[in-house]
């Protein structure tokens, strides 16, 4: 019976492996096991498209829309999608723990988005009080779920909610995710654009944190492999560096990315998904507790399992450019460690 639930999950998630996939299929998955995802600020910018992709997911069941104003109209609109899972919406902080309870996988874009001018960091004043307070109930109403952090600055709000895991006694490294697919999905565009090569087929790993130079592209590892220039390799790490930036300036005012980061944090849940229902070799890149450098936090190729982070991966040989750029930002992505933590214990 067992043997025969594995491959029916197998099968289904195999069918919506690739990302264009799991943006077009809704087929019959009574086999697959229920799963229920939060969104935590679904009515926002990203909240809005992140909850169409994941009512298209075949492996949600139930999906939870939360925010403290605008999500019963979001959860109409979503709701009418005739795909398998069952939507909710919740507004207001009385109705947080419903929206919570019982979920596998948490995924929080609430708070505010940049304007031109404006560093991430700038965003920590609302932002971390934010996280503080939603981690707080996540520690009460599921604190077995598997976090997604998008909120920004994510170098902060991830050792943030590690903070307030530990203060509630239910912290478990493995089940806690810094968002950074965004970052992986630019430099995989940008460089199938530069070498010339299928997009679909390319891999990039993106280390460190998620803002400015803390974002380190590994080029060096791209696959398929291309022979660019050292001034290529130097403009396409830059890119992604301010891909971010790149978005806030063209918004002109009106935010930052919202659909790309909508898709980044869509493939980033289903690969939580699949490794919670036992899919194999299920990696990407995240910002998680890491003992690969000396930094509690850092993002790096993560395998994910049935509990979350099942392991850290090394990261592999680095070029001479790249061990720069790695010694370069671990000053500036200790600091806003170090301020997420301290935030949240003196608050
Ligand atoms: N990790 C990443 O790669 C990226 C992160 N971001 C970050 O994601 C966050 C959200 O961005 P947008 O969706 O564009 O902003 P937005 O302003 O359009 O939406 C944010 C939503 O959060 C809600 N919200 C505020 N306080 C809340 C609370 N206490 N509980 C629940 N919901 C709450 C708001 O009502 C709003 O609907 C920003 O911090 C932004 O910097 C954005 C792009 C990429
Ligand atoms: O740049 C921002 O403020 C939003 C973000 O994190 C990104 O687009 O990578």
């Amino acid at each position: 019976m067992k043997a025969s639930i594995l491959r029916s999950v197998r099968s289904a998630v195999s069918r919506s492996s690739s990302s264009n996939r799991l943006l077009s299929r809704s087929f019959a998955t009574e086999s697959v096991p229920e799963r229920k995802v939060a969104v935590l600020g679904a009515a926002g910018g990203i909240g809005q498209p992140l909850a169409l992709l994941m009512k298209l997911n075949p492996l949600v069941s139930k999906l939870a829309l939360y925010d403290i104003a605008g999500t019963p109209g979001v959860a109409a609109d979503v709701g009418h999608v005739n795909t398998r899972s069952e939507v909710t919406g919740y507004v207001g902080e009385e109705q947080l723990g419903k929206a919570l309870e019982g979920s596998d996988v948490v995924i929080i874009p609430a708070g505010v988005p940049r304007k031109p001018g404006m560093t991430r960091d700038d965003l920590f004043n609302i932002n971390a009080g934010i996280v503080k307070s939603l981690c707080t109930a996540i520690a009460k109403y599921c604190p077995n779920a598997l976090i997604n952090m998008i909120s920004n600055p994510v170098n902060s709000t991830v050792p943030i909610a590690a903070e307030v895991f530990k203060k509630a006694g239910t912290y478990d490294e493995k089940k806690l995710f810094g968002v950074t697919t965004l970052d992986v999905v630019r430099a995989k565009t940008f460089y199938a654009g530069k070498a010339n090569v299928p997009v679909a087929e390319v891999n990039v790993p993106v280390i460190g944190g998620h803002a400015g130079i803390t974002i380190l592209p590994l080029f060096s590892q791209a696959t398929p492999r291309a022979n660019l220039s050292d001034d290529t390799i130097v403009a396409l790490t830059k890119r992604t560096q301010d891909g971010g930036t790149e978005v806030v300036e063209a918004k002109a005012g009106k935010g930052s990315a919202t659909l790309s980061m909508a898709y980044a944090g869509a493939l980033f849940a289903d690969a939580c998904l699949k490794g919670l229902n036992g899919v194999p070799d299920v990696v990407e890149c995240s910002f998680v507790q890491s003992t690969i450098t000396e930094l509690p936090f850092f993002a790096s190729k993560v395998k994910l399992g049935k509990n979350g982070v099942e392991s850290v991966l090394d990261l592999g040989p680095l070029s001479d450019f790249e061990k720069e750029g790695l010694e370069k930002l671990k000053p500036e992505l200790k600091a806003s460690i170090e301020k997420g933590i301290q935030f949240a214990n003196a608050n």
